[in-house]
């Protein structure tokens, strides 16, 4: 069985995800694993990473624990979905493979038994990545080893809303006795606090702190909008 004690070190604590999607300057094994670096020199006391290419990258370059995820498609259930997808992850060096746990049809017609299975034998632990508490609570009895809130807002029968669910996260710590991981649009270290006070294990944070595409386009639209109601901006400099 795989060792547990890895949740003792993200209890309380902050996670990053440090992912880039396809056509983002940022996506390549070297940038994501300079990302994480980073990340962990400011305190995070665990990454979370997509692919097994960059799973392989940032484990050689950092020694915090990796929640390793690989994302394949868009559509429906795309994180780790089958028992190959998760075997990849944790060859590359992951100590604790993500993947979808929603009840939603598998490609292949793979269980997520049979993903969870593979995670054990391979001797990792299991984030499911859940949208609402049924969700996390079949997770428990199948055997996952953390429930995380990321996928709330990204299923159609989920609360769709711009900013965390932390309702949820209160929801699945009051059910569950397994470790819940609060993730998801979560912007600011009061959301990140609050998360914690609603019951969370530990949080995770990602486009907040990683993508600064992202992050660089709010400030620019802000700045663009304030600009455009406040003309000119300020007096002529006096000749
Ligand atoms: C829904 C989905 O595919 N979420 C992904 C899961 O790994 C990532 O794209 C998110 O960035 C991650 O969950 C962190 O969330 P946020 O970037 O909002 O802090």
């Amino acid at each position: 069985m795989p060792d547990t004690t890895v949740l003792e070190q993200l209890r309380g604590q902050l996670v990053v995800s440090c992912q880039a999607p396809p056509g983002d300057p940022l996506r390549s094994p070297d940038h994501i694993a300079a990302i994480a670096a980073a990340a962990v020199a400011g305190g995070a006391a665990a990454v979370r990473i997509n692919s097994p290419e960059d799973v392989r990258a940032v484990r050689s370059r950092v020694d915090v624990p990796i929640i390793g995820l690989w994302k394949d498609g868009t559509e429906g259930v795309y994180i780790t979905p089958t028992p190959r997808h998760v075997t990849a992850v944790v060859d590359a060096g992951a100590d604790i493979v993500a993947l979808d746990a929603t009840g939603r049809p598998r490609p292949g017609g793979a269980t997520l038994e049979e993903c969870v299975e593979a995670a054990h034998a391979a001797g990792a632990l299991v984030m499911a990545d859940v949208s609402v508490l049924e969700e996390g609570l079949a997770a428990e009895k199948i055997g996952c080893d953390l429930v995380g809130t990321t996928l709330s807002g990204y299923t159609p029968y989920s609360r769709q809303d711009h900013g965390p669910d932390l309702d949820l996260v209160a929801d699945l710590a009051a059910r569950l006795t397994l470790p819940v991981v609060a993730e998801g649009r979560i912007w600011t270290p009061e959301e990140a606090v609050a998360a914690l006070r609603n019951g969370a294990w530990c949080v995770v944070v990602g486009t907040a702190i990683t993508r600064p595409g992202v992050i660089t386009a709010r400030f620019a639209d802000a700045v663009t909008a304030a600009a455009a109601s406040v003309s000119p901006l300020r007096d002529e400099p006096a000749s």
